[in-house]
């Protein structure tokens, strides 16, 4: 067609290719014309295709778009590209649109799509959504590029549920506090946070970009178990963070391998602890169903108060599981975890905690005299005893969930020594190695000690000989630690019952609303108790029936009594006493505890009956949010979560959406064989593992009463002392008396039904590395779905506490306190009203962690710590603990150096890149595959 000049004026000049490779015009060659030989026609295409092996190198799709822009424009005058045209890429799972205005989902979260900008309003910060790293129990985490420091940050957007927001908050507030007063340098493997904004009604909180998690590491690695040089080199750091922690008093409550990521570009291996959205304050344990099963403590399990001592039980849970490569507690039901707990670590929880514990009943018998030192005539030395399957069946009519064992069951001990399994009696162990494992046992016997008063502390734990690389030359006698925390700064609290923050008040989020309803400062008390069975979690309530064992009254609560004098109006109370010469009753120290214990006065002890670190209920990750019809389909967490069945958080709603969505994925993917070997004891039943939970015939496995091990498998003896532990505590010793004696058959430990001879249930019938999704098939909580109807009545009359002296960080939180009660819409419901809402603040929190001492981490003055070294001679003191405090500590026997590389990988491993290698233990053969670069290539977005 012949087009006018005009014609040609109005469409623009004629299109002609760019200079793009993929549009070159082409060229004939000698071999193209016609007439050309043969030969010249094969020198013809072989030059052409030399020409475009550039071209092919690149994917079609780019080269078939390549200017594809201008293509258009050209060929159509009218049309006009705009980004905002372009179709989304979700990310978000399921991303219709429900609420907040179409911006939510049904589960609240926002929709996330790829190349959405979330904007800081303050300070026009942007941050462009690229992909998703992770969805969790508060929200979806984002991998996001920051336009202003040209550099990708993880960008946590938390669920628009006042639940959610709230925790968030705090999760905010902590971290503020443990980065800006504690970790000012970034010394202390804990993670950054960079900012925190409000986003369409969405909390956003802005990370630091890490790499994989340690559990997404384990995987890799075929659930095998890392090198020792690296479990010492991980653990090291998490005891650094734990260090911080302690001393800012705050407990991170759901410590595990999920969340503890790997710092990516470094020249060294670390690791740095995430996710404080479950943290709280020492001595203001708001929560008693919190850390996620596998790695609760006994005391959180029992309802006992707890401390920051739940975290290093949680640790050396995670210790043992980086060696072995598996969880060591992966139990199915939190009496399952208990039975699990007591035959690994042949002891029981000790009778005093038993004694006082809300829910001792539900999983122990009590069999003898409940007064100490009254020993039961002809029976255990405990006065109480795990109860059965059998009288938990007979009980709640059902079997209680029981899942399978994947690695010989037996003592602790030897299941360290004889990994990977194969070399059951560890002849061939190299010297060095044994050496090593009886270090890493003796670590793990302070840490998985189920009293939590001889729990070693995390600064106790740091000298142990695993950690500072000293010889091991017998079990480790930690310095003693005065306590830091004057007594009773655990139960001071902050606040003015009318006034203040509820999360600091140690308010259960679940307290009935009916309470929260009085005026603020009202002069009169309130006319029911206070959260009297108004919730899920509250008192006798179902918060914490996760397992389905729910055998006696609520877990986790207040008597009502406590709660009435903690949030009494009329004035101070026994739970706001405040010790006015600076020292108040009750010390989260664990000698502290037991003193006031001993006293038998007046004192205050911890216990449930008492204020202090006890907790209200569930933890908003455990509640059930408002809308009860939230939908999560199994698929949606699983493609991002690294959460395994029961390793989702606690047990919520949501994690246990996750969970479902994992186990799945878990179920499909499967897992590389490894070689389980037979053992020669192995002639117990397997469980039958019935895919509703029901387990056959384990009880007959349970109930063996012999040694799986033979005597001559056990390791090398001589080394090690084997005390066994009737009635309570750890069964691993620290007896120097015992040292060198290695008895098994004496080692026939607390309860005998626990003593068993079986190993691994699988290990008879399978030669396959266990699916992780089947250590948890069950993971059900039904009772956690209960519906809190009250919740959101109970949040919308928060009313956070004013505070002066405000950090930067803090009066942000105010402003976005503030900024969220004018977007309230969707936020707060619709029952906040007109009330003011406050931050809670870092000043606060700050005044309230019991540093009357110490002036901060970075400068805190150990001199009032008395150290001693394990021989009884008092412990080089130092005044300031820098970051450096890791070189001077000395020697535990000597007081001398000892760790002059610390915070270098020791030995320094190479960098983190895929040609690490993780495993590879003599006897152990690991597959090659090191830590993956990127797990990002799966695009998992959807185009509408
Ligand atoms: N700073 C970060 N860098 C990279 N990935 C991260 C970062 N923070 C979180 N993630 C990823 O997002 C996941 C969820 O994060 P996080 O644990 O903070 O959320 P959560 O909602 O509290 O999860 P959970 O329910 O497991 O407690 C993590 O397991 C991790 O994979």
């Amino acid at each position: 067609m012949e087009v006018s000049g005009r014609e040609v004026d109005a469409a623009g000049p004629p299109w002609r290719p760019c200079e793009s490779t993929a549009f070159l015009p082409f060229a004939a060659t000698a071999g193209d014309r016609a007439g050309a030989t043969l030969p010249a026609r094969r020198n013809g295409l072989a030059a052409r295709s030399s020409n475009l092996s550039s071209v092919r190198k690149r994917p079609s799709v780019a080269r078939l778009t390549t200017d594809i822009v201008q293509t258009f424009e050209r060929c159509n005058p009218e049309f006009k590209y705009s980004d905002t045209l372009n179709p989304k890429r979700f990310l978000t799972n399921p991303a219709v649109p429900v609420r907040n205005d179409g911006l939510d989902n049904l589960n609240s979260d926002l929709i996330l799509y790829v190349n959405l900008e979330l904007v800081n309003e303050m300070s026009d910060r942007r941050y462009v959504i690229k992909e998703m790293l992770g969805q969790g129990t508060f929200g979806q985490v984002a991998k996001c590029w920051d336009a202003e420091t040209n550099s990708y940050v993880a960008v946590k957007v938390i669920k628009n549920q006042p639940a959610f927001y709230q925790q968030a908050i705090m999760e905010v507030s902590l971290l503020s506090m443990l980065n800006e007063k504690y970790d000012p340098d970034d010394q202390h493997h804990i993670v950054r946070m960079l900012d925190f904004f409000l986003y369409q009604n969405h909390l956003c909180i802005a990370f630091e970009m890490l790499g994989h998690n340690l559990y997404e590491l384990l995987k890799r690695n075929n659930l095998r178990g890392l090198q020792l040089k690296y479990v010492r080199t991980f653990s090291r750091q998490i005891l650094d963070a734990l260090v911080v922690m302690k001393d800012a008093g705050i407990i991170h409550c759901d410590l595990k391998p999920e969340n503890i990521l790997i710092t990516p570009n470094v020249k060294t291996a670390g690791v740095k602890v995430i996710d404080f959205g479950s943290a709280c304050r020492e001595g203001k344990t708001i929560y008693s169903y919190i850390q996620s099963r596998y790695y609760r403590s006994p005391e959180v399990l029992l309802g006992y108060p707890y401390t920051t001592a739940i975290d290093m039980w949680s640790f050396g849970c995670i210790v043992a599981e980086l060696y072995i490569g598996l969880p060591l507690f992966p139990g199915a039901s939190e009496y399952d975890v208990l039975c699990r707990m007591i035959e690994i670590l042949s002891g029981q929880p000790p009778d005093d905690l038993l004694r006082e514990a809300k829910n001792t009943g539900r999983f122990f018998k009590q069999v003898g005299s409940i007064y100490p030192g009254i020993e039961v005539k002809n029976g255990p030395i405990s006065a109480y005893r795990i109860l059965t399957e059998e009288e938990i069946e007979a009980r709640e009519s059902k079997k209680p969930k029981v899942g399978r064992w994947y690695f010989p069951r037996g003592r602790l001990d030897k299941l360290i020594y004889t990994y990977p399994w194969k070399n059951l009696n560890g002849e061939n162990l190299p010297e060095t190695e044994k050496t090593d494992c009886l270090a890493l046992v003796d670590f793990l016997r302070g840490l998985v000690e189920f009293d939590p008063n001889k729990r070693w502390s995390p600064l106790q734990a740091s000298y142990h000989p695993f950690i500072t690389g000293e010889a091991f030359t017998g079990p480790y006698e930690p310095i003693q630690e005065t306590p830091r925390i004057p007594a009773g700064r655990v139960a001071a609290v902050d606040h003015n019952p009318g006034g203040g923050h509820w999360l600091a008040a140690g308010l259960s989020p679940q307290v009935g609303s009916i309470n929260r309803c009085l005026p603020f400062n009202s002069a009169f008390p309130p006319k029911i108790p206070f959260s009297y069975g108004s919730s899920c979690g509250s008192f006798g309530s179902l918060g914490s029936f996760n397992d389905n064992v729910g055998l006696a009254s609520s877990y986790g609560s207040y008597d009502v009594n406590s709660v009435n004098m903690y949030h009494s109006p009329l004035g101070p109370s026994g739970f706001n006493l405040h010790s006015q010469a600076g020292g108040t009753f009750l010390g989260s120290s664990p000698d502290i505890r037991r003193r006031s214990y001993l006293s038998h006065g007046g004192g205050i002890r911890l216990s449930p009956g008492c204020p202090g670190p006890m907790s209200l209920g569930a933890s908003p990750s455990q509640f059930t949010p408002p809308n009860s019809q939230m939908q999560i389909p199994s698929t949606a967490t699983g493609k991002y979560g690294s959460t395994s069945p029961a390793r989702s958080s606690h047990g919520s709603l949501l994690g246990k959406a996750a969970a479902v969505g994992q186990y799945n994925r878990r179920r499909n993917l499967g897992h590389p064989p490894i070689s389980m070997p037979p053992l020669e004891c192995t002639s117990q039943l397997i469980q039958g593992h019935h895919g509703d939970g029901t387990i056959g015939n384990h009880f007959d496995g349970y109930a063996r009463g012999h040694s799986g091990y033979p005597q001559s498998a056990l390791p090398n003896p001589g080394h090690y002392s084997w005390r066994p532990h009737t009635g309570t505590g750890s069964g691993l010793s620290t007896d120097p008396s015992t040292h060198g004696s290695f008895p098994p058959s004496q080692y026939n430990g607390f309860p005998h039904l626990h003593s068993s001879n079986v190993s691994a249930d699988t290990l008879v019938s399978t030669s396959s590395i266990p699916d992780p999704a089947d250590w948890d098939p069950n993971y059900s909580e039904e009772s956690l779905l209960q519906e809190d109807s009250s919740l959101s009545d109970a949040l919308s009359n928060v009313h956070l506490k004013d505070a002066s002296g405000q950090t930067n960080q803090s009066s942000r939180l105010a402003h976005i306190q503030s900024h969220a009660v004018a977007n309230s819409n969707s936020l707060f419901m619709n029952q906040r009203g007109d009330r003011l809402f406050h931050a809670s603040t870092l000043g606060e929190s700050s005044a309230s962690t019991g540093h009357a001492i110490y002036g901060g981490y970075n400068n805190t003055n150990y001199s009032q710590l008395n150290f001693q070294s394990r021989h009884g001679q008092p412990f080089q003191q130092y005044n300031h603990m820098t970051a450096s405090y890791l070189r001077p500590m000395g020697n535990h026997h000597n007081g001398q150096p000892i760790w002059p590389n610390y915070g270098m990988a020791e030995p320094p491993p190479a960098t983190m890149d895929d040609r690490m290698p993780w495993g590879g233990r003599p006897n152990h053969s690991f597959a090659t595959g090191g830590l993956p670069s990127s797990f990002a290539g799966k695009d998992f977005g959807r185009i509408f």
